[in-house]
């Protein structure tokens, strides 16, 4: 079949955005590999598709799948992505839109200035609900977080461990450029104490409202920007004591802002989404 597609990114994290409302998708795994794959396909970090809701109160469903063809729950910069996708298409007339995920609904707004804001609900910091299992570890307190020690590569490092949605294991350092990425990230997204598998995040501080972040994302790899991913270190460094609302996330690919007024209030990410370019190809 030829598929019809919108290259597009938020902040460098980019996607194959799919309307699944006018075209009929079912895809393999294999088939979504292939179309992220950066030489023989379009070339992605995620895949996003648009379908329509299965509950009467929300306007579109919204469905993730990584580079690596599994189906996840949640994508920040992909929510902005999806906005102006939508609006761009003229699916919806709506500038605030109530988008159901594996996760939840999240209600994505488009701004004057053409950014977009989400509210991506309030993080759960539970380790079982993250799903992070923590029996047997020692914790340490940290201000009003707990940090949990993972044995990584020899050294053992303190992470926090937030769900967005999707699963985030944090840890601070001292220098975002040079932290271990490529070496303890894959590490980490397949460590056995994440039964879900998890996207690692390396935050430096550079002051109570700026941070530098780079994301070893589960499924994809390092990307240039992780919406969810900034999210969930924001929300760490502020539960750590490290870090007031707002802060503004100096990712790799671009800025996000991220507003967080404290345990069980939302999550608010505003940034950019930009269309690259239009295509069809044969899958
Ligand atoms: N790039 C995303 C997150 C995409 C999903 C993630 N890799 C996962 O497996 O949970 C974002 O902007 O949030």
């Amino acid at each position: 079949m030829k598929l019809k597609f919108t290259k597009m990114h938020g902040a460098g994290n980019d996607f194959v955005v799919i309307d699944a409302i006018n075209q009929r998708i079912d895809f393999s795994p294999e088939q979504w590999q292939r179309l992220a794959d950066r030489r023989f396909g379009i070339g992605a970090d995620q895949m996003l598709v648009v379908e329509k809701p299965q509950s009467a109160h929300v306007d579109f469903r919204y469905r993730i799948y990584n580079a690596d063809g599994g189906e996840v729950e949640q994508c920040g910069n992909g929510a902005r992505a999806f906005v102006k996708f939508v609006t761009d298409k003229g699916l919806t007339g709506k500038r605030a839109i109530k988008v159901e995920t594996m996760s939840g609904v999240i209600e994505p707004t488009l701004e004057a200035d053409g950014r977009i804001t989400v509210d991506m609900g309030a993080p759960i910091l539970e380790a079982a609900r993250v799903p992070f299992d923590a029996s047997g570890l020692q914790g340490k307190s940290e201000g009003g977080d707990t940090l949990w020690p993972l044995d990584i590569n020899g050294a053992t490092r303190w992470i926090s461990a937030v769900s967005m949605g999707n699963p985030h294991a944090v840890q601070v350092v001292d220098d975002a450029a040079a932290a271990p990425v490529h070496i303890d990230g894959p590490v980490i997204e397949r460590h056995p104490r994440f039964p879900k598998r998890v996207n690692a995040g390396f935050m430096q501080i550079v002051d109570r409202h700026q941070i530098n972040l780079r994301v070893f994302e589960r499924g994809a790899g390092e990307t240039l920007a992780c919406g969810t991913g900034a999210c969930a270190a924001v929300v760490a460094g502020i539960r750590r004591g490290l870090l007031d609302s707002p802060v503004r996330v100096n990712t790799r690919g671009g800025e996000l802002s991220i507003g967080w007024g404290g345990d069980g209030a939302s999550v608010m990410m505003t940034g950019p989404a930009v269309v690259v370019f239009e295509g069809e190809i044969e899958i």
